[in-house]
């Protein structure tokens, strides 16, 4: 679903002239199955964010390539990217990222609006997805008449309305009691099962890793080592003996 190739990113930093050249990620080579929960973790600073920035579009990488859904989309230029990003990603914050002005409807609602959807197809869809969340009860509150919790599910709502193969979650958890992300893990399995959602999610939180598929570990920008319980070259030797000891 989303295939990295030899990315590299560094950032640009200081006044023009004075400017200075910050590394961050190194030559990473990453794929992401569809249907699959991958969790990103590492250190702060380690370079998660701009990992997922780069996966959205909003950085380009300084080198590589990146394909989703089958398209290159490192070429694409800002216009196509926006609609990319809409056909293809829904995001969850840690903040939520509501509008204060509008109610918890109006919030999921408004990628459809966007998206130039009709009024009755715009009130179907909104309907279940409050549902979906077990929101519906609130669905005429402001965000400040809801608590984190439920502010959190409308914005899972918000971001799934258009139905995208991929969300991309920033410490979806972060500002979450106990109980309310629970919640909101049982509600990533759950479409991931049912819509089979593909998931990328950066986290410090070992419950949230726990529903990965997958963990990807950053470390100072590069993809830390995953110990393989039996080496290639172990293997390769293995079966090259096996070979030489059928023919000799
Ligand atoms: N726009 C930017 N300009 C310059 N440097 C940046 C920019 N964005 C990030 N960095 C630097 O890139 C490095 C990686 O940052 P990033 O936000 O990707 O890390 P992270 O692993 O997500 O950290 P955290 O867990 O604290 O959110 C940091 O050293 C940061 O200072």
């Amino acid at each position: 679903m989303i295939t990295m190739m030899g990315i590299s990113h560094q950032f640009k930093i200081g006044k023009k002239g004075k400017e200075r050249i910050v590394p961050v990620l190194h030559d990473i080579d990453l794929s992401v199955e569809k249907g699959e929960i991958v969790a990103i973790v590492g250190r702060s600073g380690s370079g998660k964010s701009t990992l997922l920035n780069l996966m959205s579009g909003y950085i380009r990488p300084t080198a590589g390539e990146i394909k989703v859904a089958g398209r290159m989309v490192t070429k694409l230029d800002e216009g196509a990217w926006a609609d990319f990003r809409l056909a293809h990603y829904g995001f969850i914050f840690q903040n939520f990222q509501l509008i204060s002005s509008m109610t918890a409807y109006e919030n999921v609602e408004l990628p459809l609006v966007l998206k130039g959807v009709g009024q009755s197809e715009r009130r179907k869809r909104v309907e279940k997805m409050l549902e979906n969340v077990d929101i519906a009860a609130f669905a005429s509150h402001y965000p400040s008449e809801l608590s984190g919790g439920q502010q959190q599910r409308v914005s899972v709502a918000r971001s799934l309305v258009l139905e995208p193969p991929i969300v991309l979650a920033d410490e979806p958890s972060g500002s979450l009691d106990s109980e309310n992300e629970k919640s909101l893990l049982t509600m990533i399995k759950q479409l991931n099962h049912e819509l089979g959602i593909t998931f990328v999610i950066i986290t410090h939180d070992d419950q949230v890793a726990s529903v990965a598929h997958r963990t990807i570990r950053l470390q100072d920008g590069r993809l830390a080592r995953q110990a393989p319980l039996v080496s290639v070259e172990s293997i390769k030797e293995t079966f090259d003996l096996a070979k030489g000891g059928h023919h000799s």
